[in-house]
């Protein structure tokens, strides 16, 4: 069975996110990832993955404005300085929260933002975010994300962008961070993808397409996938990332029925 984790910013939102832990201890979790650490102090959050026994499986570097709609700022050469200064404080959340892998956000690209230039920011940037990791020797995960239906513009919305961008970065501690909900709609033959690209992939999230919400109410067969997983013998965490149509608690049966 994958090692699975509750994502807080999408499951249990019916309640405050402190309490969200608990929730997601008693549902049977020991893993909980969220978008963005930064509005609570660190303490704070370690004491209530402390008091649940959770493991903090990752979050995001600070990503620009994120209600105003912004998405990731490593691909903007005006916000260098705020992406490098982003990574730090990312790095002091992950040191207190014993956090092993953070996810970068690439952004995306304005259109007076000329393509090259969009992409030779994300290479400095992603080197300079990989070898402050390793550092700590943390792994830096980058997300393909959906520009069909989610995020326009994305710069990196595919598989084949991210792994063209972990090439060229070349750096060891650059993993793949798969969402089966974003592959889904944007390239499909979700198994076989696995199969491929399972080297690389540093982290996984699901959610059924369409809808973004839990297994059952979508195309997505996850049985057959997360059983494709179990055996490529993949051993990182695998993070239920979708908008319950109901509470949270009546949305895992894909969870109870593995277990
Ligand atoms: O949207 C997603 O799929 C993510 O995982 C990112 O963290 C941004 O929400
Ligand atoms: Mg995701």
């Amino acid at each position: 069975m994958p090692r699975f984790a509750a994502n807080l910013s999408m499951l249990f939102t019916d309640a405050g996110f402190l309490d969200r832990f608990e929730r997601a201890r008693v549902a049977g979790f020991s893993g909980v990832e969220y978008l963005f650490p930064y509005d609570h102090p660190a303490p704070e959050l370690a004491r209530a993955l402390r008091d649940h026994g959770l493991t903090q499986v990752l979050f995001n570097l600070p990503a620009g404005d994120w209600d105003a709609g912004e998405r990731g700022i490593a691909c903007l050469p005006d916000r260098v300085t705020e992406f490098r200064e982003g990574v730090e404080q990312a790095l002091e959340y992950a040191q207190a929260l014993g956090c092993r892998q953070l996810n970068c956000l690439a952004g995306v690209r304005p259109g007076d933002l000329d393509e090259d230039q969009a992409w030779v920011t994300l290479v400095d940037n992603v080197r300079y975010a990989a070898d402050r990791l390793a550092e700590w020797d943390l792994t830096l995960c980058l997300e393909a994300i959906n520009s069909r239906v989610d995020m326009p513009g994305f710069l990196l919305d595919s598989s084949g962008r991210v792994m063209t961008l972990i090439d060229e970065v070349a750096r060891d501690n650059v993993r793949l961070q798969y969402d089966l909900y974003h592959m889904q709609i944007m390239e499909g033959d979700l198994i076989r993808s696995l199969e491929c690209l399972l080297p690389w992939i540093g982290h996984i999230q699901f959610a059924d397409n369409p809808g973004r919400h839990q297994p059952g109410t979508g195309e997505i067969n996850f049985s057959k996938v997360f059983d494709a997983i179990d055996r490529l013998g993949y051993d990182g965490w695998v993070s239920a990332e979708y908008r319950p149509t109901g509470r949270t608690e009546e949305s895992l049966d894909w969870f109870r029925g593995r277990g």
